[in-house]
């Protein structure tokens, strides 16, 4: 096995998200379970983002904030999907190599256009997404960029993305690509609707060893486990992936690595302004850790600093500087 080259390769959508705010009422109005990620369709797009108040737009997708926090943390990474030719496809990708991203998945000609997410953000902080996946349903396993994928310690994966089947067979070629070179392979189950849609891919893919490090929330180890008991739904998992970390919110976060488990609790904060980016941000403060060499503790309380940051202003990405928080909290 070679020296790696860089830390970590992200294979997601590439989306440039859409945010305003919005009351509980305006939630209920438009029929979208509050806190979830709902797919949208053209017509469902043109017609909320009429509706819904002054918006600003911000680089986002799931796994892109992910690389994006860890190289805001020092790390060398790579990202993988698919953008269209045109305005918003120019955006995401100025901002991830400005973040000195490695980035080269070609743009894709003609319709659709880039995707985006039109997130609603309610006073209590909480982002409902809405999500038009646009061009980067579209992202062919023959882009892959296989000696990116095969040169980066981790890969890292998005649930959203077995959505399209595309992406979806791009994602189990990336996988034995990274196998292949003796790589570990990251995976977070993105959302609770998402499992409902692939419950069994999602479980065959964990029961097959496929994944050495597996992020959920509470709620969808939850759903993964069609429990509603939490300490049998971590039991159940944890027993099958190397490394199982689950948030929790305010509680913070658990990991359980060879029987044995860890805690932090979240890192305190003023107000929680906009929660989008907490799970993915925890993500880059965990692996970034872990491509540092760094305990599983210190590892879970990066995670938890970069995403106390993303969560104490609008947009999915962080504004300050987190590797600074991170020295100051642990050297
Ligand atoms: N109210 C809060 N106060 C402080 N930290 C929080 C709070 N909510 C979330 N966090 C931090 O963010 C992490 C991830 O939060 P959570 O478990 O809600 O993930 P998530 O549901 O994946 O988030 P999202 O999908 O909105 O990105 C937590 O482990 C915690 O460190
Ligand atoms: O990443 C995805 O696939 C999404 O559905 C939406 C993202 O979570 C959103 O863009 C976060 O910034």
């Amino acid at each position: 096995m070679t020296e790696p080259r860089l830390d970590i390769v992200a294979i997601g959508n590439a989306i440039v998200d859409v945010i305003a705010q919005a009351d509980d009422a305006f939630i209920a109005n438009e029929g979208v379970a509050k806190g979830s990620m709902r797919l949208i369709d053209t017509e469902t797009a043109t017609g909320l983002y009429g509706r819904m108040g002054q918006a600003i737009e911000a680089s986002g997708g799931s796994a892109a904030n992910t690389v994006a926090g860890a190289a805001a943390l020092g790390r060398r990474c790579g990202f993988i999907g698919q953008v269209a030719q045109d305005q918003l496809g120019e955006v995401f990708v100025h901002d991830i190599r400005a973040l000195g991203v490695e980035f080269a998945t070609p743009a894709r000609e003609g319709e659709p256009p880039t995707a985006r997410c039109l997130i609603l953000v309610t006073p209590d902080g909480q982002r409902t997404m809405n999500t038009y996946l646009g061009a980067s349903q579209f992202l062919p396993a023959e882009a892959l960029d296989r000696d990116m994928i095969a040169s980066a310690a981790i890969l890292y994966l998005e649930g959203y993305l077995w959505d399209p089947a595309e992406p979806r067979a791009a994602m189990q070629t990336a996988i034995r690509i990274a196998r292949d070179a003796g790589r570990k392979v990251a995976f977070t189950l993105s959302d609770a609707f998402c499992i409902e849609r692939h419950r069994d891919d999602f479980k065959a893919l964990i029961a097959d060893g496929a994944i050495d490090i597996l992020f959920a929330n509470e709620t969808e180890i939850l759903s993964l486990n069609q429990t509603e008991d939490f300490e049998a739904a971590v039991a159940a998992t944890a027993g099958q992936v190397e490394t199982l970390v689950v948030t929790r919110s305010e509680k913070g976060a658990i990991a359980v690595r060879g029987g044995e488990r860890f805690a932090v609790p979240a890192q305190p904060i003023d107000a929680v302004v906009d929660t989008t980016g907490a799970g993915d941000l925890f993500a880059a403060g965990f692996l970034a850790g872990q491509a540092e060499g760094r305990s599983v503790v210190d590892s879970l309380t990066m995670g938890a600093i970069a995403a106390a940051e993303v969560i104490s202003h609008f947009g999915p990405r962080p504004v300050a500087d987190i590797k600074a928080l991170v020295a100051r909290k642990l050297g």
